[in-house]
């Protein structure tokens, strides 16, 4: 399958009063791929998440989605985790799915129901019963059940156990294998998710310190984390 552009910044600035949380941000995504958004905290890795889905507007540079600039229309192809997003607690994981169902046009009944497997999501469950991890997961198939081209998952592990959490990245890259979905996912867990990246982009202190191929990092005999420890150590 061809590949064409997804995402593309160019220049991307972001001033928050006085603080500069992104500064000269150009990096393009190609679909069919798996993007790790990669740095410490407070590198600016949420902000120009946002900036992508349209729910901030930087403050300088150019930002197309899908060809468009980020807004309602570029929203409707495009499904966000959000870092810290939190679900109805008073509906069960079921009436938080036929009601998420509804509001999604492009909500793909039979991936949700490969999901809630792959998950292990107990659609019993009330939602504020249910642990940190359990949460996220059910935020996680809120994403995944749509038919977008792009998914962007902010620290979509936090508080997953590790098997999960490697059950999850394997499932993630299957799908996009052969496909042409473009998934754009900032984590801290490097060393688990390292083996799903097509690249990784390393933002520090809101500037890219690289953008590397994956494949081209281990022929080199380099792992994602010991080209991370190079770059921020
Ligand atoms: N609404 C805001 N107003 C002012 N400063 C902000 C705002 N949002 C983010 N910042 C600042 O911008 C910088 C980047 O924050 P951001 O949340 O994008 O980092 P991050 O890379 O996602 O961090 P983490 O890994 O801890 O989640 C930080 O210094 C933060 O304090």
């Amino acid at each position: 399958m061809e590949q064409t552009v997804t995402i593309q910044c160019t220049g991307v600035e972001m001033i928050f009063k006085k603080k500069q949380a992104l500064r000269n941000v150009t990096f393009s995504t190609n679909s069919g791929s798996i993007v790790g958004l990669l740095g410490p905290n407070g590198a600016g890795k949420s902000t120009l998440m946002r900036i992508l889905t349209g729910i901030l507007e930087p403050t300088g540079g150019f930002v197309e989605v899908l060809g468009r600039k980020p807004g309602v229309e570029t929203l409707a192809q495009l499904s966000f985790l959000p870092d810290r997003g939190q679900l109805p607690n008073w509906l069960t994981a079921d009436q938080w799915l036929g009601y998420a169902s509804g509001i999604y046009p492009d909500w793909d009944i039979a991936l949700e129901r490969e999901w809630v497997r792959k998950l292990e999501v107990d659609r019993t469950m009330g939602i504020g019963t249910m642990s940190r991890g359990q949460e996220a997961r059910l935020q996680l198939l809120t994403c995944l059940s749509r038919r977008t081209k792009i998914v962007i998952l902010d620290e979509p592990f936090t508080g997953v156990d590790l098997l999960s959490r490697e059950r999850i990245s394997s499932a993630i890259a299957e799908e996009t294998a052969g496909g042409d979905r473009t998934f754009l996912i900032a984590t801290h867990d490097i060393r688990e998710m390292e083996s799903m990246f097509d690249r990784i982009i390393l933002i520090g202190d809101g500037t890219i310190k690289g953008v590397y191929d994956t494949e081209e990092l281990r022929d080199e005999g380099h792992s994602v984390e010991s080209c991370y420890r190079e770059v921020f150590a």
